[in-house]
C-alpha cells in the first residue's frame, strides 16, 4: 500500500475583465486528497471514495460524479489511451474539503487538482503539470457543466494563468509582481457557478467587448510590468458583473469599501458569490478585506463572511 496526499488551493477565476480566460490562485485555503494505491483490484471501478469531510454531506461519493475522483479516472484512462500505461490496481480517495462549495473560490476545481497531483505523484509522475490540466478542465464540466481553465488552470499550475485558446489549449502562466496582495471576503450564501453563467448573455456589443479585450491586455501589461496602478484600473468588468452583481447582496457597497479602504481594485471573484480586492501591500489588503466584511454586514443582507489574504501563489498544486 502507497499514500500520497495532496493539496491545492483556492483560486479566483475571471479577474474582473477576463471572463473564463484569466485566473490565479492564492496560498491558503485550499482542499487535500489522500490517495491510498493498492495492487488488489477491489471493485469494477478502479477509483473510489472512501470518505469526504468538510462538505456537510453535501458532495457526489459517486466516483464518477465528484470532481476530484473523476479526474483521477480521467488520467488512469489517459494513461492506458495515450501512454500505454494500464493500470491493474485501486485507488482509495480520501477528500477533506476546506473550501466552501458554490463559493467562487474554485472549490471544485481545488479537489481536481489536489487529488490530479497526488495520482500523479503515486504512479510516478507520467504527466506534466501541464497534461494535468486538461483532466482537471474536465472536472469543471462535471461539476458546473461547462469546461472553464480559469480556476482548474491555476489550480494546477499556480500564479496566473491565461488561457489564449481552448482548441488546442494554449495557457500562458503569469508569475506575480512580488507586492501584490489578495482580500478573498467569501459571504455565507451560495451562488451555483452553473446558476451564475445562465445569467450571462450569449452575444454583447462590440463597443463592450473593445472595452473587455483593452482592460484585459492592460491587466496583463499591468502584471508583468509590476504597474500596480494600471493593474488596479484595469480590473473592470463590463460584461459578467452587471449581470451577476445584482445576485450578491451587498455587492455594491462592498466594491466601495474595498476602493475606500485603499484598494488596487475589486470585482467578483469567480461567478460569486465571493468577492475579491488586489493591494499592493499586506496591511492595506487586510484593511480592505476587514471594510469588504464590515460591508456585508451592514448591507441590507447582513451577510456575515470569511476573509483571507494572502499573496498569489506561485507553486500550484502539490504533494503535503
Ligand atoms: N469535490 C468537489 N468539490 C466541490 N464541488 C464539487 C465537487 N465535486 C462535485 N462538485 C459539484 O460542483 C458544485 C460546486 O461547483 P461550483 O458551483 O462551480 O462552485 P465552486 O467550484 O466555486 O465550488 C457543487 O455544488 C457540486 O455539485
Ligand atoms: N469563468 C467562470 C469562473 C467560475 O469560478 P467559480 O469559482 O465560481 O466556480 C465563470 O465566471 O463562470
Amino acid at each position: 500500500m502507497k499514500t500520497v496526499r495532496g493539496f491545492a488551493s483556492a483560486t479566483v477565476g475571471n479577474v474582473a475583465c477576463g471572463f473564463d480566460v484569466l485566473g490565479f490562485a492564492i496560498k491558503e485555503p485550499g482542499d487535500e486528497v489522500i490517495l491510498t494505491l493498492s495492487e488488489r483490484k477491489h471493485s469494477s471501478c478502479p477509483v473510489t471514495i472512501s470518505s469526504i469531510s468538510g462538505d456537510e454531506g453535501k458532495l457526489p461519493l459517486d466516483p464518477k460524479k465528484n470532481t476530484s475522483s473523476f479526474v483521477v479516472l480521467k488520467f488512469l484512462e489517459h494513461l492506458r489511451a495515450q501512454k500505454g500505461i494500464a493500470f491493474n490496481g485501486h485507488i482509495s480517495l480520501e477528500l477533506k474539503k476546506h473550501l466552501p462549495l458554490s463559493s467562487g473560490m474554485g472549490s471544485s476545481a481545488a479537489s481536481a487538482a489536489a487529488a490530479l497531483a497526488a495520482a500523479n505523484e503515486l504512479l510516478g509522475q507520467p504527466c506534466t503539470k501541464m497534461e494535468l490540466v486538461h483532466f482537471a478542465i474536465e472536472g469543471e464540466r462535471v461539476a458546473c457543466g461547462s469546461a472553464h481553465a480559469d480556476n482548474a488552470a491555476p489550480a494546477i499550475l499556480g500564479n496566473f494563468v491565461l488561457i489564449r485558446s481552448y482548441t488546442p489549449l494554449d495557457l500562458i502562466v503569469i508569475p506575480p509582481p512580488d507586492e501584490l496582495y489578495c482580500s478573498l471576503v467569501h459571504p455565507h450564501t451560495e451562488l451555483r457557478t452553473s446558476f451564475a453563467r445562465s445569467v450571462l448573455p450569449n452575444e454583447i456589443p462590440l463597443k463592450m467587448a473593445t472595452q473587455q479585450w483593452g482592460n484585459v491586455g492592460a491587466l496583463v501589461a499591468g502584471l508583468l510590468t509590476a504597474d500596480y496602478p494600471l493593474i488596479g484600473r484595469s480590473l473592470i468588468d463590463v460584461v459578467a458583473e452587471p449581470k451577476r452583481a445584482p445576485l450578491i447582496p451587498g455587492f455594491f457597497e462592498v466594491k466601495e469599501a474595498a476602493q475606500r479602504a485603499g484598494a488596487l481594485g475589486c470585482s467578483i471573484a469567480g461567478s460569486g458569490p465571493s468577492i475579491f480586492a488586489f493591494s499592493s501591500s499586506p496591511d492595506t489588503a487586510r484593511e480592505a478585506g476587514i471594510a469588504m466584511q464590515e460591508a456585508f454586514l451592514t448591507s441590507k443582507a447582513k451577510l456575515p463572511s470569511d476573509m483571507w489574504v494572502s499573496p498569489i501563489c506561485r507553486e500550484g498544486a502539490r504533494i503535503l
